[in-house]
């Protein structure tokens, strides 16, 4: 490591590696190599209520239909993976424009049918608080583009809350009977969570991460899931998982593609406060990814960057 062609630290922490244009990616190396002691650490974090972080990566792909397939790609080979270490997977999912891009490409890519859906846990970041089916819902794009397309088991897909669900039109209910279920799928001994093998986030103009958003009093809520009234986007109520619950996944990976998005990952990636932009404050257990294409990479820190 450090040596001629090896990874070179930023002044922040991140490492970065260069690759030859035509790849166009800019990676950073903050992962732990060994599996099994990464679980082992990773059980310890979780036993003592302390998740250990990992130092952010960023990769940059040349467009967002580029950034759809490479993180497809990833997904499915992180799912793979997953099932060969552990018998299953577990997947969060995110909503918006480049989680939708996402989960078609997941369906285009012929590897998909290699992974035995059967035994992949779905859960969700966060979910606008409407009634199911609703176009609008994280789940009903999700369900569209991709879950409604694979053989999954029903009993392991989780969605969020809806208005017209069991807790009927009560956020706070809702995000309490999310908590239970999070908690029924926590292993034995552990936190009130499951392990999340990886947790997918956009990432919002404003620096919102599922609906975290800038200076909510989401941000002083210490239970798992959150109920959000007066989100700044809308629909005004959602669902969401907290800050510590999404620190909580192995590997989170921020996804953003656009010019809109370059300001807000420029500046969590310069190390920006968690409450005035909360992408800064995301970091996975045994790693934090950023997906990006170059336009949402225009305002990356030049020293994490080799191409824009
Ligand atoms: O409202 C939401 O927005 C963010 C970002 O969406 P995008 O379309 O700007 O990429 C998304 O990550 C979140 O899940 C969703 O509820």
């Amino acid at each position: 490591m450090g040596g001629p062609g090896g990874p070179r630290t930023g002044r922040s922490g991140q490492r970065r590696v260069d690759h030859p244009p035509r790849h166009d990616a800019l990676v950073t190396a903050g992962t732990r190599r060994a599996d099994r002691s990464r679980h082992d650490e990773q059980d310890r974090a979780e036993r003592s209520g302390k998740a250990k972080m990992s130092e952010a990566s960023v990769a940059v792909h040349a467009d967002a239909d580029l950034l759809a397939q490479a993180v497809a790609a990833r997904l499915v080979v992180k799912l793979l993976d997953a099932q060969a270490e552990r018998g299953a997977a577990s997947i969060v999912l995110t909503g918006g424009r480049i989680a939708a891009a996402v989960h078609r490409a997941v369906v285009a890519l012929p590897a998909h049918d290699a992974v035995d859906w059967s035994r992949v846990d779905v859960w969700w970041g966060d979910e606008r608080f409407l009634p199911a089916g609703d176009p609008e819902r994280n789940e009903t794009q999700a369900r569209a583009a991709l879950l409604d397309l694979v053989p999954l088991d029903p009993a392991r897909v989780h969605p969020m809350p809806a208005t017209d669900g069991p807790t009927g039109d009560d956020p706070e209910a809702g995000a309490a009977a999310y908590a239970e279920e999070l908690a029924r799928a926590a292993r034995p001994g552990h936190a009130a969570l499951p392990h999340f093998d990886v947790l997918m986030l956009g990432v919002g103009e404003d620096g919102h991460v599922a609906s975290v958003f800038p200076e909510h009093p989401v941000h002083h809520d210490s239970r798992p899931v959150s109920a959000v009234r007066g989100s700044p986007k809308p629909p005004p109520v959602r669902t969401t998982l907290t800050l510590p619950s999404i620190n909580t996944a192995e590997e989170v990976w921020l996804v953003a593609s656009g010019a809109d998005k370059a300001r807000a990952v420029g500046m969590a990636l310069a190390g920006a406060g968690p409450k005035q932009l909360p992408a800064a404050g995301v970091q996975g257990v045994s790693r934090t990814l950023w997906l990006l294409d170059r336009a949402a990479a225009a305002d990356v820190p030049p020293r994490l960057r080799s191409l824009r």
